[in-house]
């Protein structure tokens, strides 16, 4: 059995759908992105060129025979798929609504990935007529640079659906990480634990967002992006670990909810790049620049780390 889906339909073509389209198609894939907005397909047929043109400077596999198409016709985009890739918005009910007209077009054999960032798979499926079928596919953005893909079973998956994306995900090079269901799952638990703590950092003023950025960069990414944490932990000593943690791990940021400065910034609009602003202030064509600078960096980053031993 060939191990790609021949049909593949993403849901959402917003920042993650034309990166996954892309790179299910460069490994032969016939793809279709749907959206329910005409301006959000406009804007991912732009997303997909400058994503194919990424693809080919990373060099990932490619074979022959893939395409994308895209549109917002929902029945067509679902004609005879295998898989159907959702990444509309993180929100559960909007998320229940199309996990449910979904359900109502398609036959059972049909496997739902979600792209959700954090939601229980099985809280996503209680209101499924066919739950086996739902198993969780978190890819991390920009969902074509970064080869690892977090798969997720709920307590209904079936197991050979489980199998199946598993093998999915290895048919286009990117490496599958088995884990057991647990809000935010494994990368954005561990993602959210720093950022809870850089947050904090800046509120208190104990650093510049500038310091921060070199800090976290250098000190923790740059070594943590060739050593996992769990060897680190033998590379710095357990002692060490034990000596550092039994003072510092109480003194650590933990807050259940979002800072306050972050929800007076959304309230002042400053959302990011989207917004060109946010955490930093960016003048006319920063924001385009900056895109450019992560991509290149990505990308280099990227043919190094594929070039060294695995540690
Ligand atoms: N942005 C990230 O960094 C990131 C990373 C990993 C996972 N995710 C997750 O992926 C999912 C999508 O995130 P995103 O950042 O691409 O969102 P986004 O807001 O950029 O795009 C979502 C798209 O879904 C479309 N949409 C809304 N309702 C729809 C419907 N009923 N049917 C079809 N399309 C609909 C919107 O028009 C929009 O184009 C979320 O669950 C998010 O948490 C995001
Ligand atoms: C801040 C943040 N939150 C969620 C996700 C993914 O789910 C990401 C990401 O980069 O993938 C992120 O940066």
């Amino acid at each position: 059995m060939s191990s790609l889906p021949t049909i593949a339909t993403v849901i959402g073509s917003g920042t993650m759908g034309p990166g996954i389209a892309a790179t299910l198609a460069r490994a032969g894939a016939t793809v279709r992105l749907y959206d329910i907005s005409a301006d959000a397909i406009t804007r991912a047929e732009a997303a997909y060129d400058m994503v194919r043109g990424v693809l080919e400077a990373v060099d990932s596999p490619s074979a022959p025979g893939g395409s994308v198409t895209f549109g917002t016709d929902l029945d067509a985009a679902l004609a005879d798929t295998e898989l159907i890739i959702e990444a509309v918005p993180e929100k559960l009910e909007l998320k229940r609504s199309v996990l449910a007209d979904l359900e109502a077009r398609i036959g059972d054999d049909v496997i739902i990935a979600t792209n959700t960032s954090g939601i229980p798979i099985s809280t996503m499926a209680e209101s499924m007529t066919v739950p086996a079928r739902l198993i969780g596919m978190h890819w991390s953005n920009p969902p074509h640079l970064i080869p690892m893909i977090e798969v997720i079973p709920g307590n209904a998956t079936a197991p050979e659906h489980v199998d199946r994306l598993i093998e999915i995900v290895k048919a286009f090079n990117y490496v599958p990480v088995l884990e057991k269901e647990i809000p935010g799952f494994v990368e954005n638990r561990v993602l959210y634990a720093i950022l809870r703590e850089c947050m904090a950092l800046l509120e208190e003023g104990i650093v510049t967002p500038e310091g921060l950025d070199a800090c976290v960069k250098w000190g923790i990414g740059y070594k943590l992006s060739v050593v996992g944490p769990t060897r680190l932990l033998d590379m710095a000593g357990l002692d060490i670990y034990q000596a550092v943690s039994s003072y510092l791990n109480k003194d650590l940021d933990n807050s259940t909810d979002t800072p306050e400065f972050i929800k007076d910034k959304i309230a002042a609009g400053q959302l990011g790049f989207k917004s060109n602003g946010g955490m930093y202030e960016y003048g006319e064509g920063d924001v385009d620049a900056k895109r450019k600078e992560i991509i290149t960096g990505l990308i280099a980053a990227r043919k190094t780390l594929a070039s060294i031993p695995n540690v």
